[in-house]
């Protein structure tokens, strides 16, 4: 039986990516037995340059709240926006930061002509299509609760993301308030449940690191082409992963010029994964995941190891990778598969508004 390392490279905000790569996801091979998958969203100023939201303001014809406004993928939302032409903000809400301007809380979005960031409770929902809700998992089931029905939703926590109730429960040891939205919930993984997720009222989008693994594997197990058991995940994660809020561990002093593991054996993303790579194989799979926190401040690699099965060659794996993504033109990310989800469900085409050049060095 003969082993693979798949090498899964996203950002999880966003993410640099070549100029030939726009779009896409890509799969290339190096060094014999490696295959790497790219997924990305570009970021840049460039890309604010191309916007023009006042001049577009008028023509776009659903009106979006983005609850969270002021962290990371709530920012990186509005940044995507600024270039949509059908998704327009009337709504942001921020807890902390309610009252304030989004450009002075984040000054690259400056240029943007925005309401004011309000609180959640302050917030009138009639002047609103379908919300963004990017705020920490445990405070969303509640918030989500109380959203008027007529609303699409697209959640970026872990809230709504594990079918079991238990499950949540047991790895965010949090009692869940919204079972009977847990059951409406579909999971956001784009390029898996295309034709659910534009039939949904409310995604739960996936987590950074669950993206990065399931969409290289789950194309592999369906086609029965590797082992379902021995698979081993190496993640590297950006500090940007762990949102913009104040935490020790995320100090410049504890995390530049180094790298750490944590979440060994029991982070929470493990039953996330689990449950997408079991579904893809119609029994129960079991991983080995391992997440490390990188000395910057955005972006994901995910480096997999699988046994590929019996007769299967490295040739096979490539050309089922290839295949399968080759042909979409995705951009990947919390926001940026958030942004591709709505699409859908309001009938756009996917990659509306995603299509930004990239940005390197
Ligand atoms: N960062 C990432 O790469 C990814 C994050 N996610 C998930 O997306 C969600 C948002 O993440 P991220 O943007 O990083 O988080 P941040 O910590 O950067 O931002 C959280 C946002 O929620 C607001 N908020 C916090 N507590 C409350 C509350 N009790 N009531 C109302 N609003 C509140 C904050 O407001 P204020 O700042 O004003 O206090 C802020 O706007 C999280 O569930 C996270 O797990 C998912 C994928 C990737
Ligand atoms: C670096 C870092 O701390 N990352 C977060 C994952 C962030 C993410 O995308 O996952 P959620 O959407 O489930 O929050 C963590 O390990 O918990």
């Amino acid at each position: 039986m003969s082993s693979v390392a798949l090498g899964s490279v996203f950002v999880d905000v966003g993410c640099l990516r070549k100029q030939n790569e726009v779009g896409r996801l890509k799969v290339s091979r190096r060094n014999g037995s490696v295959l790497r998958v790219r997924a990305s969203v570009a970021s840049s100023q460039q890309s604010l340059k191309l916007a023009k939201p006042e001049a577009q303001k008028s023509e776009k014809t659903v009106r979006i709240g983005v609850l969270g406004a002021s962290g990371y993928t709530g920012a990186e939302i509005i940044r995507l926006l600024a270039n949509h032409p059908q998704f327009g903000i009337t709504l942001m809400t921020a807890d902390r930061k309610a009252g304030q301007s989004i450009g002075s809380v984040f000054p690259h979005l400056v240029t943007q002509d925005l309401p004011d960031m309000i609180a959640v409770k302050d917030a009138d929902f009639s002047d609103v299509d379908a919300v963004f809700c990017c705020l920490p998992h445990g405070t969303t089931q509640e918030i989500i609760k109380c959203l008027p029905r007529g609303l699409k939703i697209v959640d970026l926590s872990a809230d709504f993301r594990l079918r079991d109730i238990d499950e949540y429960e047991e790895w965010y040891g949090l009692p869940h308030k919204a079972p009977e939205l847990q059951k409406e919930a579909i999971y956001g993984l784009t390029e898996v449940l295309r034709d659910e997720i534009r039939n949904a009222r409310l995604i739960a989008n996936p987590g950074c690191y669950p993206t990065s693994i399931q969409l290289p594997l789950i194309p592999l197990i369906k086609a029965h082409l590797i082992e379902l058991t021995n698979i081993i995940i190496d993640a590297k994660s950006g500090v940007s992963g762990a949102g913009r809020g104040a935490k020790e561990a995320n100090l410049y002093t504890e995390i530049s010029e180094g790298i750490h593991s944590y979440g060994i054996t029991k982070h929470r993303h493990v039953p996330e994964i689990e449950q997408g790579l079991s579904d893809a194989s119609h029994s129960k799979v079991t991983v080995s995941f391992t997440p490390h926190l990188m000395p910057m401040s955005r972006g994901m690699q995910s480096t997999i190891y699988v046994q590929m099965a019996p007769g299967v060659t490295i040739e096979d794996l490539y050309q089922q990778l290839k295949t399968t993504y080759e042909i979409d033109n995705l951009v990947k990310g919390a926001s940026g598969q958030a942004v591709q989800n709505l699409n859908l469900m309001m009938g756009f085409p996917e990659n509306m508004g995603l299509q930004y050049q990239s940005l390197f060095p």
